[in-house]
């Protein structure tokens, strides 16, 4: 008798960016492997009703974690995640099994008038709910007002046609999977503005012990994204968790590869102070370099910088 395959149960939250993202990884793994037979279970999380907290991220991964429990308890072989969504800290019997060719790491501007970020008119309203991001905006438009925003990426966008918002900062990534990259007017650059680490990288999480899918997903893997977003949560794990900190992070392959440079950038509370640093080293190492840029970091002050994130987040969440 034939044998018929069994099925790979893949979990992932309901958004439309998680599943446009589940697809492309799955598009990915049949190619590789033909045979395979896969399901997409859809694991319906609290924060799929519109509850991410504002500019808090004290719960960074609380949706991502409901996702990940699924694997842990064997309902699904796997969950496809946004990599910046999902902590460092990993429960022991996972593991990011597999990161496929990353996407831009760029962050965008995104409104209907076309307006770049130097043309908005004084006053105009701009939605984003990271700290990252709203304290770059002001940076460079100290006479925009940067609002909190709620939503998934179609919500936010959604509010800016409604003209609820002058304009949104989003990432390119999740734009262009959810096949909304016409709404972009400007893409920063990841020198200036810096984007969240792991920002356009795509983690694929199983169990440790699951060897057989671990096989699977290492013929998707990308070892230059893998590289990149090592160093980049290498250097998160040493400065302050990340958590209630604006820190900047991105890792770009050197064009002859092999190399890889950190860039990296802090924000005081008032914004008056921003400490950047940028390293270059062994891709092979990633994880050092992180760690050594972290170390410098450290050096200029970014520890002082954490704390006053920490009184200033606790501050907010008290008025909240
Ligand atoms: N926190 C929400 C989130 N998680 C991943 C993405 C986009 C894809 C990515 O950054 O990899 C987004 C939306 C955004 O930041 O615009």
């Amino acid at each position: 008798m034939k044998k018929t395959a069994t099925t790979i149960r893949v979990g992932t939250r309901g958004s439309r960016l998680a599943v446009a993202q589940t697809e492309l990884a799955l598009a990915a793994l049949r190619k590789a492997h033909p045979g395979a037979k896969f399901e997409v279970v859809t694991i319906s999380t609290k924060g799929d009703v519109d509850r991410r907290p504002l500019f808090t991220m004290d719960e960074k991964g609380i949706f991502e974690k409901e996702v990940n429990e699924a694997v842990k308890k064997g309902q699904v072989d796997f969950a496809v995640h946004s990599l910046k969504d999902i902590p460092n800290d990993l429960s022991d019997e996972l593991i990011v099994a597999c990161i496929p060719k990353r996407a831009s790491p760029n962050d965008v501007l995104v409104n209907e008038k076309g307006q770049k970020l130097k043309e908005l008119a004084a006053g105009s309203v701009v939605g984003t709910s990271s700290l990252r991001r709203a304290i770059q905006l002001m940076k460079e438009r100290p006479d925009i007002s940067v609002k909190p925003i709620r939503g998934n990426v179609e919500t936010r966008v959604k509010k800016v046609i409604s003209g609820e918002f002058d304009a949104v900062v989003l990432a390119e990534a999740g734009l262009t999977r959810i096949g909304m990259k016409d709404v972009i007017v400007e893409r920063f650059g990841v020198r200036d503005f810096v984007p969240a680490p792991g920002q356009g990288a795509i983690a694929i999480v199983c169990r440790r012990d699951d060897k057989k899918t671990i096989e699977m997903l290492r013929s998707i893997e990308d070892p230059r994204s893998r590289a990149e977003v090592t160093a980049e949560r290498a250097l998160i794990e040493k400065v302050e968790g990340g958590c209630r900190f604006p820190l900047g992070a991105v890792a770009v392959t050197t064009k002859e590869g092999g190399k890889i440079t950190l860039y990296a950038s802090v924000f005081s509370v008032d914004g008056s102070r921003n400490i950047k640093v940028r390293k270059t080293g062994s891709a092979k190492n990633a994880e050092k370099l992180g760690r050594s840029v972290a170390d410098l970091l450290v050096k200029q002050g970014a520890q002082e910088m954490a704390e006053g994130w920490r009184r200033a987040v606790e501050e907010w969440n008290k008025k909240a």
